[in-house]
């Protein structure tokens, strides 16, 4: 079964790009493709000019991190979610002092306070900002982010919308975000793809997509009542 077919996008160092498009497009499976959980049957993904097959698969997920939709959070506290990312990369864990982690804390808004709680014990909201600053602290290029929102109200959404867009400017990170929220696609997006049918059928600037869809499928998507408002 051909689930994507066509798609040509490039991700850039420091910009977010967002992906919408109906339920069953392809949008999830375009975000495993990126860091291998599944190949590709044709065509070629390219990592700074690299076909990514040439990467071993762990490798390569240290520089192409995921953020998935339901927040995956390690047994113990919150300081040892944080300091995995550094004992997998044979690197001394930073203390609760260290000034790494302080600013991973505060780019995610994390209180420093909480190093020492059982990350279960975080609200679904806290535990993405986790998750986020977990991803970050492996120092990745590219950061995947599958519907990371779907769960969580307008001011946490706002909140982790501000500390990504904070994250990959200062980091220079290539951001991909797919969501259903068309409130937060369109405040947050650098770079917009509309994905239908495994088809990257229009992308460009945010407002331009909003304003004049080129398709009558993108112009109905759009103004769905069921989508988040804009
Ligand atoms: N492991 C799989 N085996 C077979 N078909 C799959 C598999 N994963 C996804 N598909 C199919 O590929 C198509 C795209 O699925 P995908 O999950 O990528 O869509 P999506 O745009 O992310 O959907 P949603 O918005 O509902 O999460 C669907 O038709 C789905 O049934």
């Amino acid at each position: 079964m051909t689930v994507l077919r066509d798609v040509d996008l490039t991700l850039v160092a420091g910009q977010i790009t967002v992906i919408i498009g109906p339920s069953g497009g392809g949008k999830s499976t375009l975000v495993r493709l990126l860091n291998r959980l599944e190949e590709p049957s044709s065509g070629e993904i390219l990592l700074n000019g690299r076909n990514i097959r040439l990467h071993d698969p762990l490798q390569l997920r240290r520089k192409v991190a995921l953020v998935a939709q339901k927040p995956f959070v390690f047994n113990g506290s919150v300081l040892d979610n944080l300091q995995r990312p550094f004992i997998f990369q044979g690197d001394k864990p930073p203390a609760a002092e260290d000034s790494r982690l302080l600013e991973l804390l505060a780019l995610c808004q994390l209180s420093a306070e909480w190093l020492q709680r059982d990350a279960r014990s975080l609200s679904v909201g806290q535990q993405q900002r986790l998750c986020l600053a977990r991803s970050l602290a492996m120092g990745p290029e590219v950061l995947l982010l599958d519907e990371p929102t779907s769960a969580l109200d307008r001011p946490t959404v706002n909140s982790l919308a501000s500390s990504l867009r904070k994250a990959c400017r200062k980091w220079q990170l290539a951001v991909l975000l797919v969501t259903h929220d068309l409130h937060l696609a369109k405040t947050i997006a650098d770079h917009l793809a509309y994905l239908e049918d495994g088809c990257i059928s229009e992308q460009g600037l945010p407002d331009e997509l909003f304003a004049r869809p080129r398709s009558n499928a993108l112009q109905c998507f759009l103004s769905e009542p069921s989508k988040k408002q804009v």
